[in-house]
């Protein structure tokens, strides 16, 4: 074989993995549906064999090889472990699948959320090319929902609890690492931190706690800024306010320390739009998440 002919066999390769990589996103989607963290979970301590787990999810006989076709491709995927023993298959939980596991289930419910996966597995986020030839400054949700993601969330009040509850979540565990020792560095010399679409507040309000020296602003669009007599059932910290606005078209208030959680294209966009001379001077410190998922540590 040629060395051009293996250079075309790798890119046919490429092809079909990128065309493909979308049945990833399906059986993911579809193992949650099914439930199928949560009956390994239920099995556990030991492993489940493919067997008990068809059985309980009370699938028909006619589906137990493509359920295990669908948990080779998860394994793969690290979503589960899979042990083999005797031509028998046994499946447990990896730390990617607990965090699916529905609050009941899961051992650190209060501390722990996963992403909000299922607002965004399988969603048909429309066409891309057709975006592509749009000439209006739309974004390509926006394009397809004729509004803002933000705004059509804001119509949901039920998909605005899942969506802000699941982000608490989140900031909770990014919020523990925040505030150990190990960042009290980060932290030295600040008087005062705006978290920038903060959400409810869950990563200002353990900021605030561990700081209580430090002024603390969640900035946020008004319709999720709670009112103020739910702001201090919530939370009621003094270091700690709320307030209303767009970051796109107000300036953001001033803070020693600004707080853009895992956003760093965010970030980009708004050095371009703030320019010199505003409220957001970006030499002040950033706190990013991105930077500890790098390093294993704040910068
Ligand atoms: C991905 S969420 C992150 C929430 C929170 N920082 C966290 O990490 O859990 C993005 C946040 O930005 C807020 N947001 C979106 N557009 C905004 C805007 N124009 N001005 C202020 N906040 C905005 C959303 O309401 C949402 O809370």
């Amino acid at each position: 074989m040629s060395s051009s002919d293996i250079e075309l066999i790798e890119a046919q390769g490429r092809i079909w993995s990128y065309s493909y990589s979308f049945i990833i996103n399906k059986c993911l989607k579809c193992a949650i549906q099914l439930g199928i963290p949560d009956v390994i979970h239920r099995h556990s301590p030991g492993p489940t064999s493919l067997p008990a787990l068809a059985s309980a999810l009370h699938l028909p006989p006619s589906k137990h090889d493509a359920l295990r076709r669908l948990m080779r491709l998860l394994v793969h995927a690290a979503f589960f472990k899979l042990q083999e023993a005797e031509d028998h298959y046994y499946y447990s939980l990896t730390p990617a699948s607990e965090l699916l596991l529905l609050p009941d289930d899961r051992a650190e419910a209060e501390v722990l959320k996963a992403p909000p996966v299922h607002l965004f597995l399988g969603t048909d986020h429309g066409s891309l090319s057709a975006w592509f030839r749009r000439s209006d400054g739309a974004a390509p949700v926006e394009a397809v929902l004729g509004m803002s993601f933000w705004d059509a969330m804001a119509r949901e009040p039920s998909l605005m609890q899942t969506f802000y509850g699941a982000m608490s979540g989140d900031s909770k565990l990014v919020a523990r690492v925040l505030v150990s020792d190990c960042c009290k560095e980060l932290f030295r010399g600040v008087g005062s931190l705006v978290d920038v679409g903060g959400g409810t507040g869950t990563m200002a309000a353990a900021i605030a706690r561990a700081y209580p020296d430090i002024n603390c602003t969640v900035f946020e669009l008004p319709q999720v800024v709670p009112d103020s007599q739910d702001q201090e059932a919530i939370i009621g910290l003094p270091n700690l306010q709320f307030l209303g606005g767009n970051m796109f078209q107000e300036n953001i208030p001033h803070g020693d320390a600004l707080l853009l959680k895992g956003r760093r294209q965010l970030r980009e966009d708004l050095e371009k739009m703030q320019g010199g001379g505003t409220a957001v001077a970006w030499q002040q410190r950033e706190i990013r998440k991105g930077d500890l998922d790098r390093h294993g540590r704040w910068e």
